[in-house]
């Protein structure tokens, strides 16, 4: 075991990790040349990310397709040795797979199943009983648990290829944390489940955290899951950390403003509120306008003073509509502040 810094559950410098791409033509004699002179390029998937995660904390991990989020979760969690940099997950060196370690740590892959898939669930849950080390009094309050926030009675015993998707990933979920691990990646968990099983997998994700002051990072496309979850976000892009902060602060980083939701209490007309704002929507009894940042108070103040407003709030723009925008940048990487540059 390394020492670690005593305040970080997880601590990561310069990490990086490139891959070797052997490239190959299509057919027969493209086999043959590759056998005779392979060709090898390299792609730089993490280059050089460093944060710091304290314990219990919740973090988002955002970033567009091929960013490098599951090459990094991998690292984290020692399945991929890292080409440069150093990490550090509760005091350990993740590529030296210590059993200490792995009792510490899981990575729940949404894409990705563990679970035998002929077999009942609850035959997978004795496996990792048994490899884990999981004493039966702590192994029986634990299905009790998570039977119950997770509403397994009556799946646990069907073999795992007759589950439903979301039956299957809230197994997927027990079996992954059964050794109450203390830190937990968990790379996109609710893929494709429908919005009712989304949020039991956000329920049982924050309940885990509460009760257990586990320190989770979070990928997934569904910002849903990142804004109900994760006070943090980490935003990587093209392999490289692009943002660390709060959601309030990554909001601001779109060039956008924010919209002020209006109810009246007699009906505005669209052209009455010309001069106030873009108007997003009106039909008469409320409206949605959009405003720049810096004009929002002088903004509302003069609506308020000009129409009789029932209720007035002031949002922030989607988070998806940040990412979008961000993404959609070419010189993204430029004009999203990194973390050192960025304003406090
Ligand atoms: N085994 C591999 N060999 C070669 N290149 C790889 C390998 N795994 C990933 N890559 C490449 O590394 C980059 C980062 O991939 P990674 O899977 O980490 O991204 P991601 O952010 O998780 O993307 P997504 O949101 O699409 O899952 C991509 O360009 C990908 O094509």
């Amino acid at each position: 075991m390394t020492t670690s810094l005593p305040d970080a559950a997880v601590h990561v410098r310069d990490l990086r990790k490139q891959y070797a791409v052997h490239e190959k033509e299509p057919g027969l004699l493209g086999s043959v040349k590759a056998f005779v002179n392979r060709k090898t390029t390299y792609v730089e998937a993490v280059k050089g990310v460093s944060f710091d995660l304290a314990p219990g904390e919740v973090v988002g991990f955002l970033g567009p397709n091929g960013a490098g989020k599951t090459t990094t979760l991998k690292m984290l969690s020692g399945l991929l040795h890292p080409s440069g940099g150093t990490a550090q997950v509760g005091g350990f060196e993740p590529r030296r797979r210590e059993a200490a370690f792995l009792k510490r740590i899981t990575l729940v892959m949404g894409q990705k199943q563990q679970l035998m898939w002929d077999l009942p669930a609850l035959d997978s849950f004795l496996v990792n009983q048994a490899i884990y080390e999981i004493p039966e009094a702590e192994y029986q309050a634990t299905m009790r648990e998570f039977t119950e926030v997770l509403s397994l009675e009556g799946i646990l015993k069907k073999q795992v290829r007759k589950l439903s998707l979301g039956e299957r990933m809230k197994c997927e979920l027990a079996a992954a944390l059964l050794h109450r691990p203390r830190v937990l990646f968990l790379d996109e968990p609710t893929i494709g489940l429908d919005v009712n099983m989304q949020e039991a997998v956000r329920e049982f994700v924050r309940d885990y955290n509460r009760r257990y002051g586990a320190t989770v990072i979070l990928t997934s496309h569904y910002m849903a899951d990142v804004t109900a979850l994760a006070e943090r976000i980490l935003v990587i892009d093209k392999g490289e950390l692009v943002f660390d902060g709060d959601l309030a602060r990554l909001a601001e980083q779109g060039s956008g403003g924010k919209t002020i939701k209006l109810q009246f209490r007699q009906p505005v007309g669209a052209a009455q509120l010309a001069g106030y704002g873009q108007l997003v929507s009106s039909d008469g009894l409320s409206a949605e306008l959009n405003v720049p940042r810096a004009e929002v108070s002088p903004r509302a103040a003069r609506l308020l003073a000009d129409f009789e407003v029932a209720d007035l709030t002031v949002e922030d723009p989607p988070i998806e509509a940040v990412m979008a925008e961000l993404f959609g940048r070419s010189d993204r990487t430029d004009t999203v502040p990194a973390p050192e540059a960025a304003p406090a």
